[in-house]
């Protein structure tokens, strides 16, 4: 297996996006992860651009042991001073500098010619190799500088003693064809390029940083730059994610990574919560949909046999299991299910029959389907076949007056009535229960949640009500919610009496 080295640059080029600032802490804490994480390299900032982002690089510096610490620069002898200052206490360190060269940067960026930025790219590496042995050089905007310039000035930098060169497609405009290519004709241009590790780094402003990344490396890069989340300047970089797993998913390319790979959801949600920055859910890997399945057939498959619609077992990336979100578009497999996982087993295929096709009214209303909505059209049917059934409820409630309650009961076959007034209807409702059922019972938790949106909505009520020590869980929806709370509380009931 060859080995590919991951750079990280989500606290560079990652925190370049706005409003994904961190501070020194906050950058420390992602460092020390992204060490866990195992990935080779990080870069830590642009040191000449702030006094923070200086006082970052230096602190990471300290706190970080194995992964190489990487400043970036321009090609300016100043911004490599300061860089090499804030790497000062680093265990092993890198600068990164270099500088545009496409005609688009060329002429409108630097008003200058190939020429001379060669020699500058030159300079560069050179004053930069004065203060660490390990330079990076990037050749900015290599998507779109013409090939036979940039292996002139690869092969230039390699002599001059860069240790990786970095082919920026900067504005993720190659496809991975020509980026393929690229790569190819430097190696098979560039006199010394063994001298070197050819690295990646790919934007995704049209959806193909990743595979253009791929592209490279199957062509001989060695190294990737990537982002946690793929985040990044405009539409972001390559995540680092994406090429760990398509490398652990395609044995066959014969390229290892160091990556830790079920650090992978931690390290995603860390980012996401700390740079304010959601992923979105269909995002590859690590947005919440990835292993969700939602629609009856691949539900189905899925729980007949896992590969059936997943590439990669969610334990390789750090999640515990698969979702089977229930949706209007979900089958009876995965209902009954979800049944079994929340303690409901459903044998008869009539019963699971009944509770699919409620199942069915009620997805239609209500995009997401939760636990509490399954139980409540299971306990539905148990109501019916329940020991204790409420015949009638009457309740008087209002402002300035105390609630009065007057319930029937037919418990197993036999009529009782009973009355009482209470704190507010749903208290009014439960004492006069109370009055029947004449047992300790103490009423824990008690949620009434709203289905949909309207005021002719169903409540949906959840209770916890504790008997003899033990926990009875209640549940119902009406759209009476104290009808519903007394429901409940007799579901919570029928539950130790039979
Ligand atoms: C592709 C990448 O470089 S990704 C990194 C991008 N990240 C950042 O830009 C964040 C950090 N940047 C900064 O803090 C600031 O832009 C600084 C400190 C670097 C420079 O600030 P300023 O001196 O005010 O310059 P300003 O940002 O206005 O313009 C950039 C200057 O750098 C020059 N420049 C840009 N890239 C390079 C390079 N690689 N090598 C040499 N000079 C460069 C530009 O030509 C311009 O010079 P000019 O003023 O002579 O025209
Ligand atoms: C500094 C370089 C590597 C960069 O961020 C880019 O070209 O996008």
């Amino acid at each position: 297996m060859d080995k590919l080295f991951i750079f990280d640059t989500t606290l560079r080029d990652g925190e370049q996006v706005p409003g994904c600032q961190l501070n020194t802490v906050e950058k420390i804490q992602v460092a020390k992860a992204l060490e866990g994480l195992g990935v080779d390299v990080i870069e830590a900032g642009f040191p000449i651009s702030s006094p923070g982002d200086f006082n970052s690089v230096v602190e990471i510096s300290k706190a970080v042991t194995w992964p190489t610490i990487c400043a970036l620069t321009r090609g300016v002898e100043k911004d490599i001073e300061v860089a090499a200052e804030a790497l000062k206490y680093a265990k092993n360190k890198r600068i990164h500098t270099g500088i545009g060269t496409s005609d688009y940067h060329i002429r409108y960026k630097f008003n200058s010619n190939q020429e001379e930025i060669l020699q500058r790219a030159v300079a560069a590496v050179k004053y930069a190799k004065r203060y660490v042995e390990d330079v990076e050089f990037y050749a900015e905007d290599a998507g779109r500088t013409d090939n036979e310039y940039l292996a002139r000035v690869v092969e230039a930098v390699i002599k001059a003693g860069a240790t990786v060169v970095n082919i920026p497609d900067t504005t993720g405009y190659c496809l991975p064809v020509d980026y393929a290519a690229k790569i190819k004709y430097l190696f098979e241009h560039v006199n010394g390029i063994q001298n070197a590790i050819i690295s990646t780094h790919c934007h995704n402003d049209l959806g193909m940083a990743t595979a253009n990344t791929l592209a490279g490396v199957m062509n001989g890069a060695r190294q990737v730059e990537v982002t946690i989340n793929g985040i990044g300047e405009r539409a972001g970089n390559t995540s680092l994610e994406e090429i760990a797993m398509i490398l652990k998913s395609h044995k066959e390319l014969l390229i290892d990574t160091n990556i830790n790979t079920q650090k992978i959801t931690p390290m995603s949600r860390m980012i996401s919560s700390l740079m304010n920055m959601p992923v979105q859910p269909n995002k590859a890997i690590v947005g919440r949909n990835a292993f969700a399945h939602s629609s009856g057939i691949h539900q189905d498959g899925v729980l007949k046999n896992r590969e059936s619609y997943e590439i990669i077992d969610p334990k390789d990336v750090g999640l515990d299991e698969n979702s089977i979100v229930l949706t209007a578009r979900s089958g009876r497999a995965a209902l009954k299910h979800r049944l079994s996982v929340l303690g409901v087993d459903v044998k008869d295929n009539e019963r699971l029959d009944e509770i699919y096709q409620e199942f069915l009214k009620l997805a239609d209303r209500k995009k997401d389907i939760n636990d509490n909505d399954i139980l409540m059209l299971a306990g539905k049917e148990r109501l019916e076949k329940q020991r204790i059934k409420l015949e009638y409820l009457q309740v008087t409630s209002g402002v300035g007056i105390r609630s009065v309650a007057s319930i029937g009961l037919n418990i197993a076959g036999e009529h009782f009535e009973a009355a009482a007034t209470g704190n507010g209807p749903v208290d009014a409702g439960i004492n006069a229960l109370k009055q029947i059922i004449k047992r300790k019972m103490t009423l824990h938790d008690f949620l009434i949640q709203a289905i949909t949106k309207g005021s002719d909505d169903v409540g949906k009520v959840h209770m916890q009500v504790e008997y003899e020590g033990n926990m009875y869980y209640g549940f119902s929806g009406n759209t009476d919610i104290v009808a519903a709370s007394v429901e409940a509380y007799i579901d919570a009931i029928n539950k130790f009496i039979q």
